[in-house]
């Protein structure tokens, strides 16, 4: 299943995450490499990206992403994509 996800972070002012975001990097690259993590975007002037996960379901995803390293300081949005009957890769 794919899923459509935005995250916007947002580090408090006099927290030093600079081990946390080196680990999330660290896991953003494993999960891309897994097949799992399959496209990250910057979102242009934001601390924000929008991704696209594979994952087997909602449930799936949910514990992925609760257990990125900078969870706690994230504020995310979750998209179900399903196949649209017009996408070139879904003609016959
Ligand atoms: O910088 C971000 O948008 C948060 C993030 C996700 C994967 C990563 O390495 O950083």
């Amino acid at each position: 299943m794919l899923f459509h996800v935005r995250m916007d972070v947002d580090i408090p002012h006099g927290v030093d995450a600079t081990g946390l975001i080196a680990a999330e990097k660290a896991r953003a690259l494993e999960l891309q490499r897994a097949g799992v993590w399959r496209h990250l975007w910057r979102i242009v002037g934001r601390y924000s990206n929008i991704s696209v996960f594979d994952v087997g379901s909602g449930d799936e995803l949910h514990t992925l992403l609760s257990s990125l390293p900078l969870y706690p300081f994230m504020r995310i949005e979750v998209t179900a994509l399903a196949t649209h009957p017009s996408d070139l890769a879904a003609q016959p």
